[in-house]
């Protein structure tokens, strides 16, 4: 045995001294970071209790476009409002890819619109804006179908009498009912098995993504492939989403109803029909049911996590909200409110656009990949590199707010009380592949809050101080379980 070892030990050393050099070789090619060490790469600065502001940190350090390395792969991060816009608006085109990783492509099958590349994500995503626009997102009609799901959110609330309650299923539950309308024209009631089975499926895919088990797949994905974890219950929870996609899908089709389309899937049978000879076209049933499976995991977590964080913060500065409260009941006169009212509250815009900012709801933004060898700030950025524009960053940027770390609506204000709309305030992203359903979350957003807080006074249980403020940490960061007073409002 010992024999053995006289061999090995040098070939081992041999090969992390190859391993060293070839590693040291790349760094030169890529902007700085910390020293990646074999297997882990820069896992040592980065993995051990990861907070909100690691990467804003790490920037301090490294500068605002750095490379941290996982394993062997480089990731290049920009970071504030000057790299991150540079990133994604002057070079549009050179970032518009996904990195289509190995645990991705399952998730994503290379499909749909999220996670597809090329021809497929152009056509893919042109249609999802027009089908979006045409369902009627901003007009009248999509916004009534709204309001109609913030009222039964309403009524939930009510249903509490003003006793602490933790609001969070139900929030979901709206949510995840406005996609339900927009893809299938379908809704589920909180107690529906199914909407419980889609939910779990859901938080089981998000709470995956990051993972160890997530990291462990896309270095050896032959092995993790036969292995349990995180990864494998993010796989089925796909694989459920995807089926459940695919029998909306049939029964659209067993009903014909796709020549007076109501939703996004009529429209897409309709495109598939007309596009039926065209040898280009990419619409075809596999990409319809992704497309539905991508909607449902961006709109749903997404905007559920940024209403519970806005109760939470109104509920947590009392004197915000009455007098967010106060604006709207002197402004609206009727009782129906539609997103036009917003530009007439100026202080609630600030508030809802503040809370966005500060309690932002994903750790950094979404990855995209080089589509050629670039230059970005001076750096070279190699065709096919993880580009992650960090969000996060341009949302605590010291350069451009006033005080980032502090919830503070007069970010959004001027001196005379007017909303200021502000080019840093990026939470959806920017350039190609900025966030598809932006309008619907914004219209989501105002309509569902302002139903709410005309209806009820947010208060703090008997006995507790404040809400906890510190999100939980993963790829989204919501707010931590909490509990709440629906206490209804006498208006005159
Ligand atoms: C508060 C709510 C939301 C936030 C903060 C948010 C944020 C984002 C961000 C940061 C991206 C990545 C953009 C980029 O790469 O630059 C994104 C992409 C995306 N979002 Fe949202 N989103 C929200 C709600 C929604 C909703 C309601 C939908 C669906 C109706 C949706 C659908 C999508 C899709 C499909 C993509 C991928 C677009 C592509 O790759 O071409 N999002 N979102």
């Amino acid at each position: 045995m010992e024999g053995v070892w006289v061999y090995l030990t040098p070939l081992l050393v041999i090969l992390l001294i190859l391993y060293f050099w070839r590693q040291q070789r790349s760094l030169r090619t890529f902007p700085p970071g910390p020293l990646p060490l074999p297997f882990i790469g820069s896992l040592w600065r980065t993995g051990f209790g990861y907070r909100e502001d690691t990467l804003i940190k790490l920037a301090k350090q490294y500068g605002n476009i750095y490379t941290l390395w996982m394993a062997n792969l480089p990731v290049v991060v920009l970071s504030g409002f000057h790299a991150v816009k540079e990133g994604l608006v002057n070079h549009l085109e050179e970032l518009s890819d996904r990195p289509l990783t190995p645990f991705f492509r399952v998730i994503g099958r290379e499909m749909g619109v999220a996670l597809s590349n090329g021809h497929t994500w152009k056509q893919q995503r042109r249609f999802g804006l027009h089908s979006l626009r045409k369902l009627g997102l901003g007009k009248k009609n999509m916004e009534s179908q709204i309001e109609a799901e913030a009222q039964q959110l309403v009524e939930i609330f009510a249903r509490e009498k003003g006793q602490p309650f933790d609001p969070s299923m139900a929030i979901t539950n709206s949510i995840s009912n406005m996609i339900c309308a927009v893809t299938f024209g379908q809704r589920f009631s909180l107690e529906d098995e199914n909407f419980k089975k889609l939910i779990e499926a859901l938080d089981l895919g998000v709470m995956a993504i990051g993972s160890f088990s997530h990291a462990l797949y896309e270095v050896m994905p032959w092995l993790m492939k036969k292995l349990p974890g995180l990864h494998r219950k993010a796989f089925y929870a796909s694989n459920m989403i995807f089926s459940l996609a695919k029998t909306k899908i049939e029964k659209h089709k067993e009903d014909n109803s796709c020549h007076d389309p109501q939703d996004f899937i009529d429209f897409y049978l309709l495109q598939m029909e007309k596009s039926k000879n065209d040898p280009d076209s990419t619409y075809d049933e596999e990409n319809l049911a992704q497309y539905i499976q991508d909607l449902f995991i961006t709109g749903t977590e997404t905007t559920a996590t940024a209403l519970k964080w806005a109760i939470l913060l109104l509920t947590n500065y009392p004197d915000i909200q009455d007098k967010v409260y106060k604006e709207i009941e002197d402004v609206l006169v009727s009782s129906s409110i539609c997103y036009q009212d917003l530009k007439k509250l100026p202080y609630t815009n600030a508030v809802f656009h503040e809370i966005q900012r500060s309690k932002y709801i994903l750790l950094v933004g979404f990855p995209r990949q080089s589509t050629k060898d670039m230059n970005l700030r001076g750096f070279h950025i190699p065709k096919g590199t993880i580009v992650i524009p960090d969000v996060r960053s341009v949302l605590f940027d010291p350069e451009q707010w006033e005080t980032p770390e502090e919830f503070n609506p007069n970010h959004f204000l001027d001196k005379e009380g007017n909303f200021v709309a502000r080019e840093e305030f990026l939470p959806f992203g920017a350039g190609a592949r900025v966030c598809l359903g932006e309008h619907l979350a914004r219209i989501e957003y105002f309509l569902f809050l302002t139903n709410l807080l005309r209806t009820f006074r947010f208060q703090l249980p008997e006995g507790v101080k404040e809400l906890n403020q510190s999100p939980i940490i993963g790829i989204t960061t919501p707010p931590r379980p909490y509990q709440v007073c629906a206490v209804p409002r006498h208006r005159p």
